[in-house]
């Protein structure tokens, strides 16, 4: 009998097709499974036959509906494996698959598809260009390392035309995937070796002999990235039934070297850019370690409680609903966690006052105790200094670095500083309340006391914990293999943390990764938002060097983002409204669109001219992004994580973002001021990043600096 794959370019299209269509597809899919070879070959319905001068011998299509077909790749070398690679309408698929030739990488061996037919047509037009071209992409790299890195010769000879990346855009879409991914890593500066162990390492079977094996079953089984091959009738009828989420199966080969490598000796750390599906491959990982034992517990944790909602159900759906594994993980914020920790210890649930209280407190010890430091500069202190480092008594103050902050401290003045600290904590303690902070600290106390509570720990949203979160996460398991995953991005940090892990016990080095290819944004959104943080850098996630977005790329095209200044805020209201109400006319769902500010107040009037077009809106506010129909609203702190197909970010003016009063003056502390204007810039990037295929930023009166064309 023979076996049955799906190729990812069939996926792509299958949601979108309509339900007889699909009952078509399910019903030539069971034939595969129910009849042999010969069989098959001579059942009408499917009427499996071969294309017309198609480039690749094994191309057949198959009866779908009367105007459907199916394109099929055919094994013609004795193995069984049968590839439904598309599902088009009756001429559209044989075009289709005439052009198409699927080969087998020589050095990562999976199966790739090129369009041939094209490939051929555009090659010499770009070499009678690149004969004047002052300079060719790839000049600087021999034939021989590009086969090495599995280049073939049509491949080849389109590669030595391309004379800038824009060419090699061009070609994208025709070119087989792996060396496609090749050309691009070599165009982004990379070196061959980088390149070999990045790309082709990393798909290429451990075991792979010498000399490749062609057969296409061999093939298929070496192609997890974009093939699912199906194992049996009933997952055949669970996979086609239920509506298809790519990032459950084809993990990009990075992300499933990172999710299912079997162990890790310590802590590992994974990072990349925006939409790299961090979050994706935390969830796989979260799955891999379930299988590893029977009852070993797992916490998954994130930032907000919208996104621990999110990550519950995107778990759900990767385990299948399973019951059994789900009961095994705690998906919750590290602040939640800490929380229960604590509450479980004693009589009473601690009681957390917000960041505005806390600043009241503040100022409340400065007026009582007459002291020479402004409330923000305590709380600063407080959370960097004391907090950061879990400075229990004025002696360990004392002694403490300052390292970070921007002004020196002698120990006279330290020891008044000590003083408000003592006052704030007793001022706390009188009302019976705490800060979240000190609540996990107390909890990271309860838990080294007695045994970890579980096996593993994976974090996503990384980048924003506080040492005293990290304190948490670190007693929460035991230090020993597969103990942290953590996932995050730097350029990302919008909370003011900072966090060298390899002090608090979790030291990743020899176990960081790095996913490069976005698969949320379209490569115009995602240039363009890159260049919000050109001229920054950004500390690394483990608070040692720097981090960046090198090599970041996005296989997605569309159109530009849009940037656009107005008279008046009421103007730009307006215009809001009318773009959302195009979008609306372009097909989009109302939840599929995001509107962003700074704050709260600006969404209010654009909540209100939305709803007083008819448009339905919801404000996102802390609770998880799903509920009922409407265009989503949320400030730029609660767009996190979140992604929406447009996005619009408003009121990006010079008063708002950098807000002023969220810097700390650079007179105050140098240090403290440059780390709050760097916070607010990726405040910006973080919304804007959020946008899939429509990305709009609009202000009233003077840009915000930060803007590339105001820089
Ligand atoms: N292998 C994959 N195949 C298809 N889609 C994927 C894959 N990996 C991730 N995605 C999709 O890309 C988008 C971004 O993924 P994810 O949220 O995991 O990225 P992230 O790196 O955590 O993003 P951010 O840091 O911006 O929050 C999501 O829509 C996700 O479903």
């Amino acid at each position: 009998m023979p076996r049955l794959a799906f190729a990812q370019s069939f996926w792509d299209g299958y949601d979108a097709l309509e339900k007889p269509v699909r009952a078509g597809v399910r019903k030539a899919m069971a034939k595969f499974q129910a009849m042999t070879v010969a069989e098959l070959n001579a059942d009408k319905g499917l009427h499996l036959e071969s294309v017309e001068n198609a480039r690749d011998r094994r191309i057949r299509t198959i009866r779908i509906t009367d105007f459907w077909r199916g394109v099929v790749l055919a094994p013609d070398d004795g193995s069984d494996v049968f590839l439904l690679v598309n599902v088009l309408p009756h001429d559209d698929a044989y075009a289709w698959a005439a052009k198409r030739l699927y080969s087998a990488n020589t050095a990562t061996r999976a199966l790739e598809v090129r369009n041939a037919v094209a490939l051929d047509e555009l090659t010499p037009l770009y070499e009678t260009a690149a004969r004047t071209a002052p300079r060719l992409l790839f000049a600087d790299v021999s034939d021989g390392t590009l086969r090495e890195l599995g280049i073939d010769d049509q491949v080849l000879r389109a590669a030595r035309s391309v004379v800038d990346k824009a060419q090699l855009e061009a070609f994208s879409t025709l070119l087989p995937e792996d060396q496609l991914e090749v050309l691009q890593y070599l165009a982004e500066g990379f070196s061959p070796e980088e390149v070999y162990r990045d790309v082709v390492a990393v798909r290429r079977p451990a075991d792979a002999p010498a000399e490749p094996v062609e057969d296409l079953a061999t093939v298929i089984a070496n192609t997890p990235a974009r093939i699912r091959l199906v194992t049996g009738q009933q997952e055949l009828e669970e996979i086609l039934e239920k509506p298809f989420a790519a990032w459950r199966v084809f993990l990009h080969p990075s992300q499933r070297r990172v999710a299912y490598r079997t162990s890790y000796g310590g802590p590992v750390q994974v990072t990349g850019g925006p939409g790299t599906g961090k979050t994706v491959a935390a969830l796989h990982r979260v799955k891999h370690l379930l299988g590893g034992s029977d009852d070993g517990r797992i916490l998954l944790t994130t930032y907000t409680n919208a996104l621990a909602t999110g990550l519950r159900e995107m778990l759900g759906l990767l385990l299948d609903e399973d019951e059994k594994l789900l009961a095994r993980v705690d998906v919750t914020t590290v602040d939640a966690y800490a929380n229960g920790v604590v509450r479980a210890a004693s009589a009473s649930a601690p009681k957390p006052i917000d960041d505005r209280e806390q600043r009241r407190l503040w100022e409340k010890v400065v007026k009582q105790l007459g002291l020479p430091f402004t409330a923000r500069f305590l709380a600063q202190e407080y959370r960097h200094v004391i907090l950061g480092q879990d400075l229990r008594d004025l002696d360990a103050y004392l002694a403490a670095s300052r390292r970070g902050r921007g002004t020196g401290l002698g120990p006279a003045r330290r020891r008044l500083l000590w003083s408000g600290v003592e006052r704030f904590e007793r001022l706390l303690h009188d009302r019976g309340q705490t800060t979240h902070l000190g609540v996990c600290a107390r909890a990271a106390e309860l838990l080294a006391a007695g045994p970890a509570p579980y096996a593993h720990v994976v974090v996503d949203e990384a980048q924003d914990l506080h040492p005293a979160q990290w304190r948490v996460l670190r007693a929460a398991v035991p230090p020993g293999p597969d103990d942290l995953f953590l996932t995050g991005d730097p350029h990302q940090r919008i909370y003011d943390s900072r966090v060298t892990l390899g002090s608090l016990g979790i030291a990743t080095a020899g176990r960081s990764f790095r996913l490069r290819v976005n698969y949320r944004s379209t490569e115009e959104i995602l240039t363009w938002s890159a260049r919000l943080l050109a001229p920054v850098t950004v500390d690394a996630l483990e608070g040692e060097g720097s981090d960046s977005l090198a090599g970041y790329r996005s296989l997605l095209h569309g159109r530009q983002p849009r940037t656009q200044g107005y008279a008046t805020r009421r103007e730009e209201t307006e215009a809001l409204v009318e773009r959302v109400r195009t979008l609306l006319d372009e097909g989009l769902a109302p939840h599929e669109i995001g509107v962003c500010a700074r704050f709260n107040l600006s969404l209010d009037a654009a909540e209100e001219k939305l709803k007083s077009a008819g448009i339905p809106v919801l404000r996102v506010k802390g609770q998880a992004a799903q509920g009922p129909e409407g265009v989503r609203l949320a400030t730029m702190h609660a767009m996190k994580g979140l992604e929406f197909r447009a996005v619009s970010v408003l009121g990006v003016t010079e008063d708002s973002v950098p807000f002023a009063r969220e810097v700390t003056p650079r007179e105050m502390d140098p240090l403290q001021h440059d780390a709050d204007l760097l916070r607010e810039r990726c405040l910006l990037f973080v919304a804007c990043t959020r946008a899939r295929e429509t990305l709009s930023v609009t202000w009233s009166g003077t840009p915000s600096p930060f803007l590339p064309q105001a820089a």
